[in-house]
């Protein structure tokens, strides 16, 4: 196994989960799904938003966003750099594609990313006097800020950082549309590039808008003994290998427990995605010890762009869970944990019939096409599988070490 496999792989010895217990979740996630009712308002089912997009980067957006509509939502909106827009809108006309961030002058390609620019403007802003509270309507970052302001309210999940790039300027809006979504406690699902800028913000020190929300939050949330509320909205990462090495880097963390304990709160859930995804969260009950693995049987592929499928799916899984009209199921302690698990199962089987179909030529369109006969296997399956055992690690195995 690989240096940097190992480092994020955590709690092995919880790594053997009976797959016995993944029928209770899935029956769980089963009662997140708005029925036919509720369908009857538009949005009901979930408004949700994508904030990402760049001028390299615009098929990452588009995935996230279409996946979350295959799912189920409703109405999914894009907010994206400027340059992100008409391509985006190209790709599907059933996306509200709204350009919102502007790059930097001297644009610094995603493609190649530095830390040193984003870490200056990060550090520059923590002396910077608070953001105004009338923002001008100038298209600069506060432009941006004020226009996703303004949707917010109406949003039931936002997802961070598919295809966002590393543009200091984006970086620095962004951050304060994040810090805008904490305070609002809208569930949030922050992957890709956004947990980078959560590392940079991380690494700034106290000082930031976006750590100083969190904490916040924190504060908010210990106050109720570090259980978490009916009222907390989730916050979900979404790291690969090589983001989950860089975070707790960051965060100067050895394990994803500390980030759990001192960024996150009880209500918020790391899904490390790999051979198997590993759910990491506070665990009250020992029915369901940390971490949760997702033993899904999922595609051999591993063609850009499948991240991006689980962030959609997990958007609007994550609004199911946080706006769920049925009581009983609001007050469940594992909503988010069962809305995390059957998004990551969802995605893996849309990855294998994708696989079965498309085989070496699958891609992530394809892994997208399968999300909606994937709900109906998910659905429809039924409720006990048969129970066995299932070795964390098994399949950590030469892809990890090979990448
Ligand atoms: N069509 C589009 O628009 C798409 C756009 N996308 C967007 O691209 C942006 C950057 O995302 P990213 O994942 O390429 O960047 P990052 O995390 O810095 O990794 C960089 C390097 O890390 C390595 N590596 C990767 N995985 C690994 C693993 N499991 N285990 C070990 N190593 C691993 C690998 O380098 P290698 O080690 O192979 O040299 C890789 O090149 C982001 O915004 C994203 O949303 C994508 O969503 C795809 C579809
Ligand atoms: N080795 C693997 N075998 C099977 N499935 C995997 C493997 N690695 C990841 N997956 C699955 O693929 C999906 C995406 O995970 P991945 O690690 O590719 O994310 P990512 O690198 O962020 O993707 P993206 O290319 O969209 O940025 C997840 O559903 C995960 O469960």
């Amino acid at each position: 196994m690989s240096q940097r496999h190992r480092t994020f792989t955590m709690n092995t010895e919880h790594g053997v989960v009976p797959d016995g217990r993944e029928p209770s979740l899935i029956n769980l996630y089963r009662r997140l799904i708005p029925d036919w009712t509720a369908l009857a308002h538009k949005g009901g089912a979930g408004r949700v938003a994508v904030v990402g997009g760049c001028l390299e980067y615009t098929g990452a957006p588009y995935f996230a966003a279409m996946a979350a509509t295959y799912t189920g939502a409703d109405l999914a909106y894009v907010f994206c750099e400027q340059s992100a827009a008409i391509p985006i809108k190209a790709h599907a006309a059933d996306l509200i594609v709204i350009p919102t961030m502007h790059a930097s002058e001297a644009r610094i390609p995603a493609t190649n990313q530095r830390e040193g620019p984003v870490d200056r403007v990060l550090a520059e802003q923590a002396d910077a006097p608070p953001p105004p509270t009338s923002l001008p309507a100038e298209t600069d970052d506060a432009y941006a800020v004020h226009i996703f302001g303004q949707w917010l309210p109406r949003l039931h999940a936002v997802a961070f950082g598919p295809g966002l790039g590393r543009d200091p300027r984006v970086l620095g809006a962004v951050q304060h549309m994040l810090a805008m979504a904490v305070e609002q406690r809208v569930p949030i699902i922050i992957d890709a590039d956004a947990l980078y800028l959560l590392g940079v913000a991380g690494r700034a020190g106290d000082d930031t808008r976006l750590s100083r929300a969190l904490a916040a939050r924190r504060q908010r949330e210990s106050a109720h003994g570090g259980a978490a509320t009916t009222a907390a909205a989730p916050l979900v990462l979404t790291p690969n290998a090589v983001e989950g090495n860089r975070l707790l880097h960051s965060f100067q963390s050895a394990a994803v427990e500390r980030l759990l304990e001192e960024v996150l709160t009880a209500a918020d859930l790391v899904v490390e995605k790999g051979t198997l995804d590993r759910l990491h969260f506070c665990a009250t009950d020992a029915r369901y010890p940390s971490p949760l693995l997702c033993s899904e049987r999922g595609s051999p592929r591993r063609c850009g762009g499948q991240g991006d499928v689980l962030c959609g799916a997990l958007l609007t899984s994550m609004a199911w869970a946080h706006r769920c009209l049925d009581e009983s199921v609001r007050r469940h302690p594992h909503r988010y944990l069962a809305a995390a698990h059957g998004a990551c199962r969802l995605t893996r089987i849309a990855a294998r019939m994708a696989f079965a179909e498309r085989y070496r030529a699958t891609v992530a369109s394809d892994v997208l096409a399968q999300v909606g006969p994937a709900f109906r296997t998910l659905e429809c399956e039924p409720a006990t599988p048969p129970t066995r055992v299932v070795q964390a690690g098994t399949f950590a195995d030469a892809s990890d070490e090979q990448r």
